[in-house]
């Protein structure tokens, strides 16, 4: 080979090394100025001309999401507990994130979850990871929610939850029936599975006029909760990393090599819920008449816009509200029970007061007429308070006023309280943690133990000004929007099972660690490792 040749030969490969270093000193450049822009937006953040710069807080919170993103997803569901430190280190208003304040403080409730003209965003940081962003409950805009929910609500109203109420009662008696036919087996059951077929199939009948039959199956399970529970499992993670969301959608090409319960959840997300939403168009198209009137039924059949009723819209409600319908009123009913099993004498007072209006449990009276019982509404209002529903914190941005927040706290090594006042100014995202809330030990003492007594005044009536305080359903105009049906199976249920299955029910290898709070997946989570509340029946 001549010296030529070896210098021809060598130009190309020469080019591309000149090429290769080029290449990466622009990434080096890209990562450099991205750098540079995250630095300077965190000096920002914690500069003293950001309006948030006024509200205390440990400066790392305030300047990045680093914190946030360190305890929610890689320690997984615990900056909840991280919040309740700061809280006792800066007092009851702490910003802990570039945009969003927390607050701990109950008499603020009303301010944070307004109701009437007042708007309130939900922040798209904690929705724009949503797998169901079209639906009323993933919508951060005020207005753009309202359109969603109103039409929606309607079916969830006192009235129309009374005459959805003969299906309710039917169904509880079958979850009854099934329970104590596992009477003498010894085999343990996790007693939430049995509570969540029951609460799935009342949501899905009313839903689409067909209920998904857990409780006419012979097992407990499959049921709703392991699609609904990976469904969670991604939340904090698709929040910081939104677009992953995205990969749902092409989870069809690969769902038999995923693990069970993601292929699950996809299948109900992707076949599922849509298929039930084709098949309820399907039936209206051919004039096949409902039996009783759906929810999606009717919304097909309703004058909404034909963007607010496409299938992928009417599909991601369907999930919020057959997701939001299941797991919150099965724990609570879990929570309850275990409760009751470890409490004789607060179940023998509960069963009493339920004989002088029970004769047959079989058949129940109506709900109004068990929602004036005191004890029974006591047992129910302390159930939900340790169920939290959903226990992170859920955040609203005041889009159109400042929030005033006067109060007074005792930092550490002080004896006397001091005043404090901060303004929350509009556009920013204000959130409480009914999880911080519901322990609070000035509102409710010995705020761990479940003691159905603090709810019922000195006349033994409802004590109407501690409910105030609570947020289970959440409060104002993005409050829950099923509490009506939740209430009236917790109610129903409770006084079927306390009076038929109670009595031959048995905690199995159950404690409290069990059902207490532990970390956060959206809704409340026990220690890992928990098998759960389970019960036998003798
Ligand atoms: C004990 C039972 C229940 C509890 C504790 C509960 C709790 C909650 C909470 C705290 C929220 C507000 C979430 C947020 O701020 O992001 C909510 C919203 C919602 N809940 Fe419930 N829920 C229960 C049962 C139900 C049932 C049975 C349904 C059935 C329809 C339902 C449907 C919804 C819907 C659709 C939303 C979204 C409302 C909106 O954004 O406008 N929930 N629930």
């Amino acid at each position: 080979m001549t010296i030529q040749n070896s210098f021809v030969e060598m130009v190309p490969s020469s080019r591309e090394a000149v090429g290769a270093v080029l290449t990466a000193r622009n990434a080096l450049l890209l990562v450099g100025v991205w750098v540079a822009y995250q630095l300077l937006r965190a000096a920002w953040n914690i500069s003293p001309l950001h309006p948030l710069s006024r509200i205390p807080g440990p400066k790392l919170a305030a300047a990045t999401y680093l914190p946030e993103f360190y305890y929610d997803c890689i320690k997984f569901g615990c900056y909840t507990k991280q919040i309740q430190k700061m809280h006792e280190v800066y007092g009851p208003i702490v910003r802990i994130s570039p945009h969003e304040v927390h607050c701990i403080d109950a008499k603020f409730i009303d301010e944070i979850f307004a109701v009437g003209g007042r708007k309130r965003d939900k922040p798209p940081h904690q929705v724009s990871g949503s797998t169901i962003e079209l639906s009323g409950f993933a919508t951060s805009d005020h207005d753009a929610h309202r359109v969603r929910r109103v039409p929606l609500a309607k079916f969830f109203s006192r009235a129309q939850i009374a005459r959805l109420e003969p299906e309710i009662q039917n169904l509880v008696q079958r979850m009854c029936n099934k329970l104590l036919a596992e009477s003498g087996r010894m085999q343990p059951i996790d007693i939430t599975m049995a509570y969540s077929c029951f609460t799935s199939d009342a949501i899905s009948d009313y839903c689409f006029g067909s209920s998904f039959g857990f409780l006419a199956q012979k097992s407990w399970e499959p049921n709703f909760r392991a699609p609904l529970y990976s469904s969670l499992q991604t939340t904090f993670l698709f929040r910081f990393f939104p677009h992953l969301k995205h990969l749902t959608l092409a989870a069809d090409f690969f769902i038999n090599y995923l693990p069970e319960d993601v292929a699950l959840l996809l299948t109900t997300i992707n076949t599922t819920v849509p298929n039930q939403i084709k098949k309820t168009k399907a039936d209206i198209d051919a004039g096949i008449l409902e039996e009783r009137e759906t929810v999606f039924g009717s919304l097909l059949n309703s004058d909404l816009p034909p963007e607010e009723k496409s299938l992928k819209r009417l599909a991601d409600e369907a999930m919020a509200v057959l997701g939001a319908g299941t797991e919150t009123t099965s724990w609570a009913l879990s929570v309850m029970t275990f409760h009751l099993l470890t409490q004789p004498k607060l179940l023998a007072r509960l069963t009493q007061e339920l004989r002088e209006v029970i004769d047959d449990p079989t058949s129940l009276p109506a709900w109004p007429t068990l929602e004036k019982l005191p004890y029974l509404g006591a047992v129910i209002q302390e159930g939900l308070r340790l169920s939290y529903g959903v226990s992170a914190r859920s955040a609203r941005i005041p889009t159109e006023e400042n929030l005033l927040y006067r109060g007074e706290w005792t930092p550490k090594g002080r004896s006397a309280p001091v005043d404090v006042a901060y303004v929350i100014p509009r556009g920013y995202a204000i959130g409480m943690s009914a999880v911080l809330v519901h322990h609070d030990e000035q509102i409710f003492p010995h705020s761990h133990s479940f003691i159905p007594e603090r709810w019922l005044d000195e006349n033994m009536e409802r004590n109407r000004e501690l409910e105030k305080t609570m947020l289970t359903f959440s409060k104002g105009g993005r409050m829950c929007l099923g509490m009506n049906l939740a209430l009236c199976e917790i109610h129903l249920a409770l006084a079927a099972l306390t009076l038929r299955v109670f009595p031959h029910m048995r905690l199995f290898e159950t404690d409290l660690e069990d059902v207490a709070y532990d970390h956060d997946m959206f809704i409340p989570l026990t220690k890992d490792g928990s098998k759960g509340v389970r019960v036998t029946i003798v």
